[in-house]
């Protein structure tokens, strides 16, 4: 059984749906990233769980037990947030016995407890540092080893790594999944942030305007994103309208294409679109054709990045469309100007289904 469940969660400001129809659930000891853009509601939804607000229709449940008229500190779930919420006229460790000292766990269990948190977040030697005397990464790992203290059977992390800069969240984000991981929490990360979210989480769920579009492992997302809005938020840009043909091939400004290998056959009269992924593509050589599980594309070079490992290539196809591939190093650099015939694996193709907007 789930740890948590969330049954058909709705949440409306006045005539503003905020969440709608939110179903949902998190094995015990998975990592689960909330993602989307400011605004779509991801907040609200952990405050749902928290049992911050009250006014919502639908359900959480925890391990099948309805809880939505618990409290929320008998809930048994640990927040952190972006600011951490640090005492500052505290040292570091009365913040991380802060909740034990709550809940009268008693001064056996606080020092033993304390001591564990801090050696696990690799601050054993800071117990009596004030926060003022600590590195945004240090405050962040505080806050971390506070919420865990009380050994939470649920955390809530609301961007708790969006007040540090890039080169030290990329850090840090590989460290805060290890050290969930090695606790076995059950864990909600919020972010905006896809790396972020790709980095910490065993399932992303890709929120849009109040709406769960798609909740999946990182990697299937990325291989998979159902809809023009996940592709679009995960940053994927070279996708194009198509047109489900009598015969199920999908037809598009760039050609006819099969169904991609592992793809449901959309009914005909069906406008899906396709994505073609950026990386995989190869120059063809003068004499190579496609094979039956390849497909091909022509275009002109319009402009050629050197990243190091790939150039990142912008390609004029038919109708002016703009694409972008990633395109291999060798033999050499594709030449602006230059016509390009590329061949694809049928993999890198995804067909992606509108987003259904109801009601
Ligand atoms: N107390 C409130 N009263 C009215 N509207 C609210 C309230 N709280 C949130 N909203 C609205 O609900 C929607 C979802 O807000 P929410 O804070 O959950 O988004 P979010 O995805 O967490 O955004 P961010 O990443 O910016 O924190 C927004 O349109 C917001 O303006």
């Amino acid at each position: 059984m789930p740890l948590l469940t969330l049954h058909d969660i709705r949440k409306r400001f006045d005539a503003h749906y905020a969440l709608r129809d939110i179903n949902l659930s998190l094995e015990a000891g998975q990592i689960l990233c909330f993602l989307g853009p400011s605004g779509c509601g991801k907040t609200t939804l952990l405050r749902i769980i928290a049992g911050l607000e009250k006014e919502y229709s639908g359900s959480v449940s925890v391990q099948g037990v309805h809880i939505d008229e618990e409290p929320p500190h008998t809930r048994g779930f640990g927040l952190m947030f972006q600011d951490y919420a640090l005492f500052p006229h505290m040292n570091v460790w009365d913040n991380v016995a802060f909740g034990l000292r709550m809940h009268k766990t008693g001064a056996e269990v606080e020092n033993e407890r304390v001591a564990d948190m801090l050696r696990l977040v690799g601050l054993e030697d800071f117990a009596s540092r004030k926060i003022q005397e600590l590195s945004g990464g240090e405050r962040q790992r505080v806050a971390l080893a506070r919420s865990l203290a009380p050994e939470p059977r649920l955390l809530m992390l609301d961007e708790p790594l969006a007040a540090l800069d890039r080169s030290l969240r990329e850090r840090l984000a590989r460290e805060l999944r290890q050290i969930l991981k090695k606790v076995g929490v059950t864990a909600i990360f919020v972010t905006h942030d896809q790396a972020e979210a790709f980095a910490i989480a065993d399932k992303v769920a890709v929120f849009h305007d109040g709406r769960l579009l798609q909740n999946d492992s990182p990697q299937r997302l990325y291989s998979h994103p159902t809809s023009i809005q996940v592709a679009e938020f995960l940053g994927f840009k070279n996708i194009v309208p198509a047109s489900v043909l009598q015969d199920g091939t999908l037809l598009t400004p760039l050609g006819t294409f099969p169904v991609p290998p592992g793809t449901n056959k959309r009914a005909p009269g069906m406008t899906p679109s396709l994505l073609f992924r950026p990386e995989g593509a190869q120059i063809a050589t003068p004499m190579q054709e496609a094979t039956a599980e390849q497909i091909q594309l022509t275009g002109q070079v319009e402009s050629c990045t050197f990243l190091g490992h790939v150039y990142q290539t912008e390609i004029k196809m038919a109708e002016g469309i703009m694409f972008r591939f990633l395109l291999p190093t060798y033999p050499s650099a594709p030449k602006i100007g230059e016509k390009l015939r590329l061949i694809l694996p049928a993999e890198a193709c995804v067909v992606l289904d509108s987003d259904q907007r109801p009601g």
